[in-house]
Formats: C-alpha cells, sequence, structure tokens
C-alpha cells in the first residue's frame, strides 16, 4: 500500500506520479519534473482564492493545481491540471508544503493567514565529510507524534517498563539467552496492544517500504515483531554490533529503528564506525534504515531516557 491508495494524503506521504498539463497543452510528469526542490501546491476552489495564494520563498516551486488548470493565480505560481481522483487526494482548497523528495509535509487551509515560514535549507556536506557518510536511509514523519507518544505510555504503562534487554549467546552449540552489560544495556518488550501494532505496521507499508523500494531496489516481504525500547538515563547503550550474524537472525536484511522521543534525551545516538565518527539522531517519529550487515552502535544516554521502536527487515 502507498499513499495512492489512500483516499486524503497526510503528512509523510510521498506524493503519487501524476501527469500535470499546463493550459497551452504540453504535458510533464510530477516525479521527472519536480523532484529536488521544495514544492508549494496549492488547490484552489475558485479564481478569488487562486489570486490570494501567498508568494512562495526563493527556491520554492508553487504549482496551483485542479482538474482544470486554476486561473488567476498570481506569478510565479503554475497553474497545471491533473487527474481528479489525484487532486481528490490533496483534498480542495489546500497549501500543502512538500518536501524535495516529493513527500507531503503539511496541510494549510486557502486562504493562508499568516505567512508561511519558507523550509530552512539543509546544510551541505564538503567533499570530504561526503565521502565518509554511512549509507543509511532517513525516512522523515513515518510516525505521527501523538503514536509515539501512544508507544512510550504503552510500554511504560501496559508493559511496565519492559524487561532487561538479553542477546543471545552460543555455548558448546547451545543459544542461550544472556544480560551481558559488555554488549547492551537497557530495557525492551514486545507491544502487547494489536491495535497500535496494527498503526506501526500500516505506517511501515505505507511510509517505509515503499521508499526502502525506491532507494535500495529491496522488496520487503517479511519483518520481524515490533519492539519498544528505553536506553535509561546514564544506563543505556548498545555496543557496536551487526544485526545478522547469528544463525537465528541470518534471515535479516535491514534494520529499522524509529525514535520516539528525539529532544528529551542527549547522547544516545546511532554511530556506524565503519564509516566514520558521524552521529545520527533523526526527529521524532522518522525511521533510520541500514544494512543489517554494518557494524553499528546506540551511544550511551547521558540525560533523560531514549525511547525508540525496531524491527528487521526482510
Ligand atoms: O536502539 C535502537 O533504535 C536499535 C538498536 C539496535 O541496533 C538493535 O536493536 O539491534
Ligand atoms: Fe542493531
Amino acid at each position: 500500500m502507498n499513499a495512492a491508495a489512500a483516499e486524503h494524503w497526510l503528512p509523510g506521504d510521498r506524493l503519487p506520479n501524476v501527469r500535470l498539463r499546463a493550459s497551452a497543452g504540453e504535458s510533464t510528469a510530477l516525479h521527472a519534473e519536480f523532484a529536488g526542490a521544495p514544492l508549494w501546491l496549492a488547490t484552489p476552489s475558485s479564481d478569488a482564492a487562486a489570486a490570494a495564494l501567498p508568494v512562495p520563498p526563493d527556491g520554492v516551486t508553487a504549482l496551483c493545481i485542479g482538474a482544470e488548470a486554476p486561473s488567476g493565480a498570481p506569478s510565479p505560481w503554475q497553474a497545471l491540471a491533473a487527474d481528479p481522483r489525484w487532486c481528490a487526494g490533496l483534498g480542495m482548497d489546500a497549501l500543502w508544503r512538500v518536501d524535495a523528495n516529493l513527500r507531503l509535509q503539511e496541510r494549510h487551509t486557502l486562504p493562508v493567514g499568516g505567512a508561511l515560514t519558507a523550509p530552512v535549507p539543509a546544510v551541505a556536506l564538503d567533499a570530504t565529510q561526503t565521502l565518509l557518510v554511512a549509507p543509511v536511509l532517513q525516512i522523515p514523519d513515518v510516525f505521527e507524534p501523538e503514536l509515539c507518544a501512544a508507544l512510550i505510555r504503552h510500554l511504560e504503562v501496559d508493559c511496565a517498563g519492559g524487561d532487561v534487554s538479553a542477546v543471545l549467546l552460543l555455548e558448546d552449540g547451545q543459544q542461550k539467552l544472556q544480560v551481558d552489560p559488555s554488549i547492551k544495556q537497557r530495557r525492551e518488550t514486545f507491544p502487547r496492544d494489536a491495535a497500535l501494532e496494527q498503526r506501526m505496521h500500516e505506517r511501515l507499508l505505507r511510509r517505509a517500504l515503499p521508499e526502502i523500494s525506491r532507494v535500495f531496489n529491496f522488496d520487503v516481504s517479511r519483518r520481524d515483531p515490533f519492539k519498544l525500547l528505553a536506553y535509561p538515563e546514564g544506563a543505556g547503550y548498545f555496543r557496536a554490533h551487526r544485526d545478522n550474524e547469528t544463525p537465528d537472525v541470518a534471515h535479516r536484511r535491514f534494520a529499522l529503528s524509529v525514535n520516539l522521543n528525539q529532544g528529551e534525551y542527549t547522547g544516545g545516538e546511532f554511530r556506524y564506525p565503519e564509516f566514520g565518527p558521524h552521529r545520527f539522531s533523526p526527529p521524532t517519529g522518522s525511521a533510520l534504515v541500514f544494512s543489517c550487515s554494518i557494524l553499528h552502535e546506540v551511544l550511551p544516554v547521558d540525560r533523560g531516557v531514549r525511547y525508540a521502536m525496531t524491527t528487521f527487515l526482510a
């Protein structure tokens, strides 16, 4: 399932492709023509609503869209027509901010009252840094903030904080679960609420799997159970490891981790020591996806508690 299957699209959904026609008759494909820079997309229901569209900031492409190319939008808005079913996904009298990867960010209702803030441009790395960055994929807005909060509550209240995390050790050919602080220290639990699990599953199907398929050319067909994690203040970490090294987990291809409360703790970042010193701490609700074969660690949490959800994909 992807955004195309949803009736109304939501922040975090990637826009399905569509042909866009200018009134002069020529047509272009959204994904071919408009990926790579932020967009504003507006769907005014009248000439007056089109005329009142705000001026987009520099660097933002502004598209005014309807089943017929709308008239009345001021320059530099481009008037374009699109399939009405696609337009219905955006909703009428909406102004959507869309990121450079064609993901919907936030919806405003027309007319837009206050000024919309310009997107904060990403900081460009210099060439040396670029060569050192680990091959990890960050997918924003996979879980809504409210879902993240519900998962933390579920772990702490319904699951009584979870259990101390153990590791599977091979001893004399036998697998044994053991708590081993030389490897990791955290609490964890499988969720026990079918409705929460279903919401997480739907969000992965809708937001993460299409992006993994596109970026890594890999179609996910299985996942391990979800796990909710808590890394306590001064005592939470997971030392450098790979996720597919013992026979029971050799099937794993990608790890997926969602931070549930980024900004409420310090430390607790991911690091990929084979690829340099950079630390990764995606915003709340964003997923970090990486190959289970690459070495990674979660650095000690210094202050606060880091909550996360993780699973493995194959
Ligand atoms: O803390 C996380 O988000 C995941 C940590 C990890 O590497 C693992 O559970 O294998
Ligand atoms: Fe891991």
